[in-house]
């Protein structure tokens, strides 16, 4: 029989190949190692028919033969294996065993002689901890009415024993097929190397008398494969006293060495310990070589400690210390009831709010303190559609292409892309279609795809089946599974319990944000002792005061699944403020950038038939209404009926309605316009989208239209008049352009207010009333209506309103204050019929404009991740 002897701490088993030993930190397993860098469940041993076999479940820090971590390998007499530690972590040394008659002897001194100790079946070994529990229903959490509200719903402290109901002692369950994790490559808990220690994927040998160049041209003696990289990245170089330097080559999407970004084309020594970031590939120093490793999608996850705290001193704790690690191609689902923080994991997890103290490592590096190289691996879908819905599938991702790959992608390179998201997602059906016309179901994947684009090893979804029916809910799950199957870590927030059991791993969140649950999702309801999820949430609604968390530490699921990271200290200072953090790197120019956006909104404008159509109405009906008022005069000079000579109210008449159509038209044309997109804003800022560039796209776009606006406004209420201005004041024989300059500049100064209302508000719904208010408190300041100056409050408040401005600017060129002076009042300097008067009016709401664009730029910060304010 090839037995075979495990020697670990000066006790010695012998193993019988007709069963296999777990090893680890459960007391109930058969080679029990008390060191706090061996997992729960760290590995498993077993005869594999021809050799015996050595697997390791997904342990946090690794098991190590020959100083390689290894996830399977073959071992026999002669091995040597470190757990959790490739040098010093507790050593098993494996021998053969004795010849045939001490077979018998090793077997029945198994249990009598400590030294030579064979292991026990789990039952065998351990006791049961503490008797069955009462099922928690039965102690009065079914009905909460009769229980105060403080009392734990337990009769016993939950603490003190595990809290799950069972018959049997608790044996770990074998995670299903699906479920089975490979290695955790870079460990989760643990001292947090700098780098996760995986074997190399390639070497490359250095060039001693020349230059390594990096990137994705053909010429590049370093090619990378990897859209994220540009084209000529980054080189390496050797430096005359024999070492080497990083140089950024003016890339796209950075050079990062140790998680920090190198200044465009920067460069900086290197040495054995410095890990150079470059897209998806990670590399080394070693001697001569480079070591490359490739991020193909295959890494694990934690949160340590995760505490994020509001108000005003902090005073309020919203999550609560929550530690949790999936390995690689885990899908993690994160339920809760409503407030529980999800949202705010969510948010730290992403890097978006970082957490007020814990890290977020990822494959064991710090992503805050690398956020800027690691935020290109980790996508985030969104509840809300994250593209244009009015646009096709392909019209979306090429131009999603266009802002996330690097400026010298080519557009050949990009649809490939795109078309293998669409084959990968089954949607090559779907891409001519229009967003809005696709499923639920179809439009998450659309969602998703769109993340897919940039490879993400890491996806985190919110909540992305709500809304779904029960079949569009599974698909979307499926679709996640099998995301994760292919070489992916995926956290979903979910409010839908129905396919949690596709999901590797559950994190429960319990009120007061903490955690209440982290394990396999099929042992979830037996951990709360109910029977349905509906009765768990009731209890965290009826006995919201009690400690789910301490509950939760106190169970032996998070001594399998959650001690490992928890071990690690909290850190006591805050995570480095993202301020510090350099902000990341925009995978296009400014300029380039601006060119998609543009071209991006008109397509979605032109896409909008409803949108259009009544883009054109609104001015022509604007200008015909002004056509409707009676004046026999025009916009000239009187007589007026009964009046002395010269006098021409009706002029102010029709200027304070064409006034009023400018206000509307363009005010009504970007009130919505920044709302109905803040999710795409958001999450396209955290991709790189500069903040600028995004705003003048939709002021040249919006203001190109209310321009054109403005023109037909002004042609239809200022052309059709009998009479018009004797004079211009600028361009003395067209007084109608400068009349029709007062009613466009005034359009566009409106339709930046309307902006300001749009990155203002929580609501579409809220721009209306907005709307309205502020063109009727337009309509009051023009000046026509009371004479403002000279009235003492009226006429400072009316410095604000673009209305008086331009109804001012139009009364220079017509003589407003002879067609209509306010009896005894005197003249309106802002009116005097003089050149310099008419450019100042027309500069005061250009000045205007402008301010309302910084403020707008401000107010859009709130909407953006921290790291990018
Ligand atoms: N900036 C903040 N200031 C104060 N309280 C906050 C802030 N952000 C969130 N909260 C509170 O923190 C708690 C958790 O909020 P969060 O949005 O993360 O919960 P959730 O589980 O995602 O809820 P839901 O399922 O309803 O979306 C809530 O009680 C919320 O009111």
């Amino acid at each position: 029989m090839p037995e075979l002897v495990l020697e670990l701490n000066g006790q010695t088993w012998t193993l019988d190949p007709s069963r296999s030993y777990t090893l680890g930190r459960d007391p109930q397993g058969d080679v029990v190692i008390d060191d706090a860098r061996v997992s729960w469940r760290h590995a498993v041993m077993r005869w594999a028919g021809r050799s015996w076999v050595l697997e390791d479940q997904g342990s946090t820090n690794g098991t190590f033969v020959q100083g390689q971590r290894i996830h399977q390998t073959e071992i026999g007499p002669g091995s040597s294996v470190h757990l959790g530690n490739a040098t010093d972590g507790p050593r098993m040394q494996l021998s053969a065993a004795a010849a045939a008659g001490a077979d018998m002897y090793s077997a029945q001194t198994a249990y009598a002689e400590p030294p030579r100790a064979a292991a026990a079946p789990p039952q065998q070994q351990a006791p049961q901890q503490a008797p069955p529990q009462q099922h928690p229903a039965a102690a009065g959490w079914g009905a909460p009415p009769q229980q105060p509200a403080q009392q734990p719903p337990m009769q016993q402290p939950p603490m003190q024993q595990p809290p799950v109901q069972r018959q049997q002692p608790y044996v770990p369950q074998q995670p299903a097929a699906h479920q089975q994790p490979a290695a955790m490559g870079g460990g989760m808990g643990g001292g947090a190397p700098v780098y996760g220690d995986r074997s190399p994927t390639t070497f490359h040998q250095l060039n001693l008398s020349n230059v390594t160049r990096i990137g994705r041209a053909l010429e590049c003696e370093l090619r990378v494969d990897d859209l994220q990289v540009s084209r000529h990245h980054a080189e390496f170089r050797a430096t005359p006293d024999g070492r080497f330097e990083i140089a950024d080559l003016g890339s796209h999407n950075g050079t990062y060495v140790n998680g920090e970004q190198l200044p465009r084309s920067g460069r900086r020594l290197i040495g054995p310990d410095d890990i150079i970031g470059i897209g998806h590939s990670t590399f080394r120093l070693a001697g001569n070589r480079l070591e490359e490793f490739v991020d193909t999608g295959e890494i694990s996850f934690s949160s340590r400690h995760l505490t994020v705290k509001v108000g005003d001193n902090k005073e309020k704790t919203i999550l609560n210390n929550v530690s949790f690690g999936v390995p690689e191609k885990s899908l993690v689902a994160v339920i809760g009831p409503s407030g529980s923080g999800k949202s705010t994991l969510l948010k730290a997890l992403t890097g978006y709010r970082p957490a007020d103290e814990g890290d977020v490592l990822y494959d064991n590096r710090n992503l805050y303190k690398q956020y800027a190289e690691l935020r290109q691996r980790i996508g985030l879908v969104p509840q809300d559609d994250i593209l244009h819905t009015q646009l096709k599938v392909s019209t979306a991702l090429g131009y999603a292409a266009k802002l996330r790959f690097p400026g010298d992608t080519a557009a050949a390179e990009r649809q490939a892309r795109v078309d293998e998201v669409l084959r990968e997602l089954k949607l090559d059906i779907h891409k001519d279609k229009q967003i809005s016309s696709l499923s639920g179901g179809q439009r998450k994947r659309v969602s998703v795809a769109l993340e897919l684009l940039t490879k993400p090893s890491l996806i985190f979804l919110d909540e992305p089946t709500s809304g779904l029916d029960p079949g569009m809910d599974r698909d979307v799950m499926q679709l996640l599974r099998g995301l994760a199957d292919d070489g992916r870590t995926v956290l979903v927030v979910t409010h839908s319990v129905a396919e949690l059991a596709l999901c590797d791993r559950l994190l429960v969140m319990a009120p007061g944000g903490s955690v209440a649950y982290f394990g396999p999702p099929e042992e979830a309801l037996n951990f709360f002792g109910y029977e349905s999820w509906a009765d768990v949430f009731q209890a965290f609604e009826g006995y919201r005061d009690y400690d789910w968390s301490g509950r939760w530490h106190g169970s032996q699921h998070y001594q399998m699944y959650a001690a490992d990271i928890d071990a690690v200290a909290p850190q006591s200072a805050p995570v480095q403020p993202m301020q510090q953090m350099r902000k990341p790197a925009k995978p296009q120019g400014w300029w380039p950038q601006l060119g998609t956006l543009i071209k991006r909104y008109c397509s979605v404008i032109l896409s909008d038939r409803t949108f259009v159509v009544l883009m054109l109405a609104l001015p022509i009906v604007l200008g015909v209404v002004s056509m409707v008022i009676p004046a026999d005069s025009g916009l000239g000079y009187g007589p007026e009926k009964g009046r002395p000579p010269l006098h021409n109210t009706d002029a102010g008449t029709i200027m304070l309605i064409l006034a009023v159509g400018a206000c509307f038209s363009g005010a009504a044309n970007s009130v919505r316009e920044l709302i109905k997109e803040r999710v795409i804003y958001e999450r396209e800022r955290a991709t790189g989208l500069s903040r600028s560039a995004y705003l003048m796209s939709k002021v040249v776009v919006l203001g190109f239209i209310t321009i054109l606006q403005g023109i037909v406004i002004s042609a239809i209420g200022v052309l059709t008049r009998d009479k018009l201005p004797d004079e211009g004041l600028i361009f003395s024989s067209n007084p109608e352009i400068e009349l029709a300059m007062g009613v466009t500049a005034l359009g566009l100064t409106s339709m930046m207010f309307g902006l300001i209302i749009s990155s203002l508000v929580k609501t579409s719904e809220m721009t209306m009333p907005l709307l309205v208010m502020f063109a009727i408190v337009q309509v009051v300041f023009t000046g026509v209506l009371f004479q403002i100056a000279g009235t003492v409050g009226a006429e400072q408040l009316a410095w604000l309103m673009p209305s008086r401005w331009a109804v001012a600017a139009m009364g220079t060129t017509a003589d407003l204050n002879v067609l209509m002076p306010f009896d005894g009042g005197k003249a309106d300097p802002l009116w005097a019929h003089e050149a310099s008067k008419f450019i100042l009016d027309i500069g005061v709401l250009m000045v205007m404009a402008v301010i309302c664009g910084f403020i707008v730029a401000r107010l859009l910060r709130r909407h953006e991740p921290e790291v990018m304010r």
